[in-house]
C-alpha cells in the first residue's frame, strides 16, 4: 500500500475521479441487487397470486434500473479512465524528465529494454489498476457483502448451507493465482529477452551480416521463441484447468440451493419467488469469486510494476546543480582550463585517471594520446562534468567546474565523438540540433567547412534528407563530418575532438583539419587520437599510460626523446622516416 500511497501524489489533483469511480460501481453493483428482489416480487406478488396488473410497473422498474445501471457503469468507466490516463501521462511525463537529468553513472549499467518496459508495459499496468482495477477489486468485496446480507434476510440457514462451498472457491482462486502468476512474471521475461534479440538484431543488422550470421540469430531467435511458446501453453494449461473446477465447485452450492430450497419450499417455510431469488443470488456472489484471483493478481502486478517506475524516479542524481551556483556569461568566458591532481574511477573499480595535471590557456590545442582503455575519454568525460572527480580539482577560467551551472559549462563545449549520434529527422535539423533560430546561411557555411556540404547537397532533399535511425544511410565520415558541423555551429570556447577524424581517408582527415585550424582559433581545443598526424600541431600532448601522464611536451621534443610517443611515432611514420633516411644518405654518402 505504500506504492499506492507513493502513486497517490502524481494523481491528488484528480482523487475525486477515484471517488466517483468507486461511487459509480457501487451503485451500479447495488442496483444489481434490484433484479432478485424483482424477480422474488413477479412469482411471489403477481404470478403465484395471478395479480397481473402489477407487471407493467415490474417492468418499469427493472427498465429504469437497466438504464441507471448503465449509466453508472458509464460513469465509473468515465472517471477511471480520465484517472488512469492522468496518471499515467504524469508519471510518463516525471520518468522522461527524470531520464533527462540522470547522471552518466546511471546510464553506465542501465539497460535500454529494461527502461523501456517501464515507461510502457509497467505505467500501463499502473495506468489499468488505478483507473479501473482498484475500484473493482473493492467492488468485489462490496458484491459479497451486498448479496450475501440480501440472501440471509430471506433466508439465513439456507444462506450459510449455500454458501459453504465459498471457502474452498476462493481457496482454489487463491491457488490458482499462486501458480498463474509465476508462470505470468516468466512469459514476461521471456517476451523481453524475445524483445531485446529482435532490438538487437534490427540495431546490429550490419555487424550481423558482415559476420554472415544470419543462421546463428535464427537459431537463438527460436530458442527464445520456443521458451515463450512453452510459457504460453502452460498458462493456457492452467487456464483450461481453472474454469471446469471453479464450476464444479459452484454447482455445490447450486446443486443444494436445489435440495435443500426445494424442499424448504414444499414444506412452505420458503416460497417460490426467494427460491428463485436466491439463485440469482447465488451466482452474484459466484461470479465475482472466479476473477478474485484475477484482481489479485493485477493488484500484486500494478504495485511491482509501481515499484519499478518509483525506483526510476527516485534514483540519486550524483551530478547536479549545487546551491548558488555561478552562472556564466558566454561573453566573459575565455575557456582557460585547468586540471589540478585529478584522479578518477567508474564506481568501485581500479582509478581509470590518476593525478592528472594539465594547464590549458584560452586558444591552446591539447592532445591526448594513449593505447586503448589508457583514459582519455575519461579526462573528456569529466571536463564535460559527466562525473564528478573523486579527488583534485577541474577549473574554467579559475573556477572549479562544480560550482558552475552544468547547462553554462556543457554550452562552453562542443564535442564530435569517435561515435556519431543521428537523430532520426532532417540533416538541418541534426545540425542545429540544440540551437534555436538558426539561419540556412549558418547552416551551410558551417557545412562549409566541416566539410560536408558537398555531399549533403548532392543527396535527394539536400539539407531536408531525413536521416535514418542512428543516421543508417550515411557513411561513418558522413555522419562524422555533419557532427563536427554541429559543434561547429555551437561556436564553442572548448572544442573536443574525440578521435574526430578516425572515421575519413587521410585526405579528408588533411581537408577537415585544414577547416578546423580557421575553427580552433580562439578556441581551447582537446584533441583524442590515435593517429600522431592529427596532433603534432598541438601546444601540448600528454601521452597516457593506465590513466597516468607517462610522458608530456610537443610533438619535436617528444619525437626526439625515447619512449612511447618516438615509438608510435615510428612505427606510424616507418615509410615517412625511412624515405627521409634514405633521401639524407643520397645527399651525403
Ligand atoms: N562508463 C564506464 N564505466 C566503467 N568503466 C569505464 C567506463 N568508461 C571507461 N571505463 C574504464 O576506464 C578506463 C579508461 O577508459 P577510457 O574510455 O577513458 O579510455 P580511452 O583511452 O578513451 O580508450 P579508447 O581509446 O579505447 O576509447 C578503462 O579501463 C575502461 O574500462
Amino acid at each position: 500500500m505504500d506504492v499506492l500511497r507513493q502513486l497517490q501524489g502524481f494523481f491528488k489533483e484528480r482523487r475525486h475521479y477515484l471517488l466517483f469511480s468507486i461511487l459509480c460501481l457501487a451503485i451500479a453493483t447495488a442496483l444489481g441487487l434490484v433484479y432478485p428482489t424483482l424477480l422474488r416480487r413477479l412469482i411471489d406478488d403477481v404470478i403465484v397470486p395471478r395479480n397481473f396488473e402489477d407487471v407493467p410497473m415490474l417492468a418499469l422498474t427493472a427498465l429504469g434500473v437497466v438504464i441507471l445501471k448503465s449509466f453508472m457503469q458509464f460513469l465509473h468507466g468515465f472517471f477511471g479512465g480520465r484517472l488512469g490516463n492522468f496518471l499515467a501521462y504524469r508519471l510518463r511525463n516525471a520518468c522522461y524528465e527524470k531520464l533527462q537529468f540522470l547522471s552518466f553513472r546511471y546510464y553506465d549499467t542501465a539497460k535500454t529494454g529494461d527502461l523501456m518496459s517501464r515507461l510502457t508495459g509497467d505505467l500501463e499496468a499502473i495506468r489499468n489498476f488505478i483507473g479501473f482495477g482498484f475500484a473493482q477489486l473493492l467492488n468485489l468485496l462490496l458484491m459479497l457483502v451486498f448479496g450475501a446480507v440480501v440472501m440471509l434476510t430471506i433466508n439465513w440457514q439456507l444462506t450459510l448451507i449455500t454458501l459453504i462451498s465459498m471457502p474452498l472457491l476462493t481457496f482454489v482462486a487463491l491457488k490458482f493465482e499462486s501458480k498463474i502468476h509465476p508462470t505470468f512474471q516468466d512469459m514476461r521475461q521471456a517476451l523481453s529477452s524475445l524483445t531485446t534479440a529482435v532490438q538487437e538484431n534490427i540495431t546490429g543488422v550490419r555487424t550481423v551480416k558482415s559476420f554472415a550470421r544470419e543462421a546463428h540469430e535464427v537459431g537463438k531467435f527460436t530458442v527464445r521463441n520456443e521458451y515463450y511458446k512453452r510459457n504460453q501453453l502452460n498458462a493456457a494449461e492452467l487456464w483450461s484447468r481453472y474454469f471446469p473446477v471453479m464450476e464444479l465447485l459452484a454447482s455445490v452450492s447450486v446443486v443444494l440451493l436445489m435440495g435443500v430450497g426445494g424442499y424448504l419450499v414444499i414444506r412452505q417455510s420458503l416460497t417460490l419467488g426467494e427460491l428463485v431469488a436466491f439463485f440469482s443470488l447465488i451466482w452474484y456472489i459466484i461470479g465475482p469469486m472466479w476473477s478474485i484471483g484475477f484482481h489479485i493478481n493485477n493488484y500484486t502486478q500494478s504495485k511491482a510494476s509501481g515499484e519499478r517506475v518509483l525506483e526510476l524516479l527516485h534514483q540519486r542524481v550524483d551530478v547536479k546543480d549545487e546551491d548558488g551556483v555561478i552562472r556564466l556569461d558566454p561573453a566573459k568566458v575565455r575557456g582557460h582550463i585547468t586540471f589540478e591532481n585529478v584522479t578518477f574511477a567508474y564506481g568501485n573499480k581500479m582509478p581509470a585517471v590518476v593525478d592528472i595535471n594539465i594547464d590549458a590557456p584560452p586558444g591552446s590545442v591539447i592532445g591526448l594520446l594513449g593505447g586503448t582503455g589508457s583514459g582519455k575519454s575519461t579526462i573528456i568525460q569529466l571536463l564535460m562534468r559527466a562525473y564528478n572527480v573523486n579527488e583534485g580539482s577541474i577549473k574554467l577560467d579559475g573556477m572549479d567546474i562544480r560550482h558552475i551551472k552544468i547547462k553554462d559549462l556543457r554550452s562552453q563545449i562542443a564535442s564530435v565523438f569517435q561515435e556519431t549520434f543521428l537523430f532520426s529527422s532532417s540533416i538541418r535539423n541534426n545540425i542545429s540540433y540544440g540551437m534555436n533560430n538558426v539561419s540556412m546561411e549558418e547552416i551551410i557555411r558551417v557545412s562549409k567547412l566541416a566539410q560536408a556540404h558537398d555531399f549533403i547537397s548532392e543527396l535527394p532533399d539536400g539539407y531536408d534528407t531525413v536521416v535514418g535511425e542512428r543516421g543508417l544511410g550515411l557513411s561513418g565520415g558522413q555522419k562524422q563530418r555533419i557532427a563536427i558541423a554541429r559543434a561547429l555551429l555551437k561556436n564553442p570556447k572548448i572544442l573536443v575532438l574525440d578521435d574526430a577524424t578516425s572515421a575519413v581517408d587521410m585526405e579528408t582527415e588533411h581537408e577537415i583539419q585544414a577547416g578546423f585550424k580557421e575553427v580552433m582559433k580562439g578556441r581551447t581545443t582537446f584533441i583524442i587520437a590515435h593517429r600522431i598526424s592529427s596532433l603534432r600541431h598541438a601546444d601540448e600532448i600528454l601521452v597516457l599510460e593506465e590513466g597516468r601522464v607517462v610522458q608530456r611536451g610537443t610533438h619535436e621534443g617528444l619525437t626526439s626523446t625515447p619512449g612511447v610517443y618516438q615509438d608510435v611515432y615510428q612505427i606510424q611514420y616507418a615509410d615517412h622516416i625511412a624515405q627521409t633516411a634514405s633521401a639524407a644518405e643520397k645527399v651525403n654518402p
